[in-house]
């Protein structure tokens, strides 16, 4: 038999903490949006919830706090001590303000049938904040990073990015034309994981179902692969969709299929796709001046070349061999990176 130990005051107690949990919770969802992604949006939908939260914490609550005798002030787990990421820090965060809301929303009927009603609608909308949030973290740790390494095969493949993501890389791109399904899995399974990691984004190249079955950041579709529709279907709405683009044309028809980013190329002929022509600095010049979506120039860049594409526009280059074949990755990146921090 349950030992009855609540008094008048448990329920008032049980919502008293729980506003304060889930008001603190989306103060720091709060600053994130509005100094780390300068989303004004974002952090005034937190904002009206805080307030509509204080709505509910009248006097008659707050008095029912008992923090000397409140067994629970001095727990902690150690996982509350260390955040490793913001991403980490973000998802605490959330997790925090969602149970704080279904306490509200379950105790809450008990106190005022409204009460309920009004925390299960918050509790919606708190769903709605991650997902954007989840969007909007990607999207800026997309834009800011100046290097993107789009991978060749090798037996040393997750040595080599790992070196590179030493040097400072922060975006990674799985590129394999030949191995079987099951071999592509498990390179993305491990080469996500370890852009993870160093908390570097990684990027799917046309597969859009190994993207989501591994937890990929996104995908990336050239002209001949699926529709950026389908591969929204497919990723959801939270993951970076790219599209390649080599003229006008294409540029304007991602842009307005939905693309997150596309890419302008081949800037040079290269080796690594033998087929495809160069476009030439111009169209990389052209994109500098029309892009409204970030893109980034691709094909044949090297440490040789890159000031010049620089100068004709580009603050995001992708490169395959200027890292995958460096004798030493590393160094490889940092050089690259260095260029791509003057311009
Ligand atoms: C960043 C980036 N830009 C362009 C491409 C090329 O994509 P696609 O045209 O689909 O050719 P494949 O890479 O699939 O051979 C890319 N992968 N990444
Ligand atoms: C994979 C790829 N896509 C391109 C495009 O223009 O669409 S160029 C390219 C290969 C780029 O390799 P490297 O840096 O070795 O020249
Ligand atoms: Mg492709």
């Amino acid at each position: 038999m349950l030992k009855e130990t609540h008094n008048s005051l448990s329920i008032p107690r049980i919502l008293d903490a729980n506003l304060n949990r889930a008001r603190e919770g989306l103060r720091i969802i709060e600053e994130w949006c509005r100094f780390g992604l300068e989303n004004s949006q974002l952090a005034d939908n937190c904002k009206q919830m805080r307030q509509e939260i204080a709505r509910w914490h009248t006097s008659e609550l707050r008095i029912a706090r008992d923090t000397p005798n409140d067994p629970g002030t001095a727990l902690t787990h150690p996982q509350e001590e260390t955040r490793s990421s913001i991403d980490h820090l973000l998802q605490a965060n959330l997790c925090r303000i969602q149970e704080a809301l279904r306490v509200l929303e379950e105790y809450g009927k008990l106190y005022q049938p409204q009460m309920g009603i009004a925390f299960k609608n918050m509790r919606y909308q708190v769903y709605s904040l991650e997902s954007n949030l989840v969007k909007q973290t990607r999207y800026e740790k997309y834009k800011k990073s100046p290097l993107y390494l789009v991978t060749s095969p090798d037996d040393n493949i997750l040595s080599i990015v790992e070196a590179a993501l030493q040097g400072g890389l922060t975006l990674v791109q799985y590129r394999d034309k030949n191995s079987e399904d099951t071999i592509q899995l498990e390179i993305a399974q491990k080469l996500c994981q370890l852009c993870h990691k160093y908390d570097a984004l990684f990027i799917m190249n046309d597969r859009a179902d190994i993207a989501l079955s591994v937890n990929a950041d996104g995908v990336h579709l050239g002209q001949q692969d699926i529709s950026i529709a389908l591969a929204r279907q497919i990723v959801g709405p939270n993951r970076i969709i790219g599209r390649s683009t080599t003229n006008p044309q294409e540029m304007a028809k991602a842009i307005a299929e939905g693309a997150d980013y596309i890419g302008v190329g081949p800037v040079y002929a290269t080796p690594t796709k033998p087929d495809k022509p160069a476009v030439g600095l111009d169209y990389v010049n052209y994109a500098k001046e029309n892009s409204p979506i970030p893109w980034v120039a691709i094909g044949g860049i090297d440490l040789n070349n890159l000031n010049d594409v620089i100068s004709a526009g580009a603050q995001q280059v992708a490169v395959v061999r200027a890292i995958m074949k460096a004798d030493n990755p590393t160094k490889a990146t940092q050089e690259l990176l260095a260029k791509l921090s003057l311009k």
